[in-house]
């Protein structure tokens, strides 16, 4: 068995009167992500986590933020693609860790709608999907509510075939 890790990170501006779409949850709140996608950072982090544990590059590689197919889709769909193109290498995926900075709204009561959102676009155990936040303490860009940040970092695995 071959086991890899990656890592990702993504942000977002939060902008007032906008969508807010995390794990795939429509958040109710002021403001919202903004982005090409549905700006849903927590999605991205973990693609481009998965991207990089199979040394495929990024998330912007594969879905180019000038391309209209693109435009306003749901991220669980590029977790979606993401995941077939780890799987035309011959990975699965292991487990997810992620975690999300955010002043504001309270993420806790929709991390079990989030984890089922993203098992099932990933086709893993919600097990092996864990998700946290933390707010910024009130400092920085994240703190004033400008943006949102996410990072993840998984484990691939591969059965190896032996040659001989
Ligand atoms: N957007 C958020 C931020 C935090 N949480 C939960 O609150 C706990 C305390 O956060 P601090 O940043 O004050 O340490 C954190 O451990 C999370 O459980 C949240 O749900 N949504
Ligand atoms: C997902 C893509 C493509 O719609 O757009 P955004 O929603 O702007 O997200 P980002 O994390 O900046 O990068 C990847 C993009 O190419």
């Amino acid at each position: 068995m071959k086991i890899r890790v990656g890592f990702g990170f993504d942000v977002h501006q939060l902008k007032e009167g906008h969508p807010f779409i995390m794990g795939g949850v429509k958040l109710e709140h002021a403001s919202g992500a903004y982005g090409h996608s549905d700006a849903d950072v927590l999605v991205h982090a973990i693609c481009d986590a998965l991207l990089g544990a199979a040394n495929l590059r990024d998330i912007g590689y594969h879905f180019p933020n000038t391309d209209d197919r693109w435009k306003g889709i749901s991220s669980l769909i590029l977790l979606q693609e993401c995941i077939s193109l780890l799987a035309q290498k011959g990975w699965t995926v292991g487990n997810i860790d992620a975690m999300i900075c955010l002043e504001a709204p309270k993420l806790n009561p929709h991390v079990p709608a989030m984890k089922q959102n993203i098992a099932k676009a990933a086709g893993i155990d919600e097990d092996d999907i864990s998700i946290k936040a933390t707010t910024n303490e009130k400092m920085g860009f994240i703190g004033r509510e400008e943006g949102v940040v996410a990072y993840a970092v998984c484990l691939i695995q591969k059965t190896l075939t032996n040659a001989y």
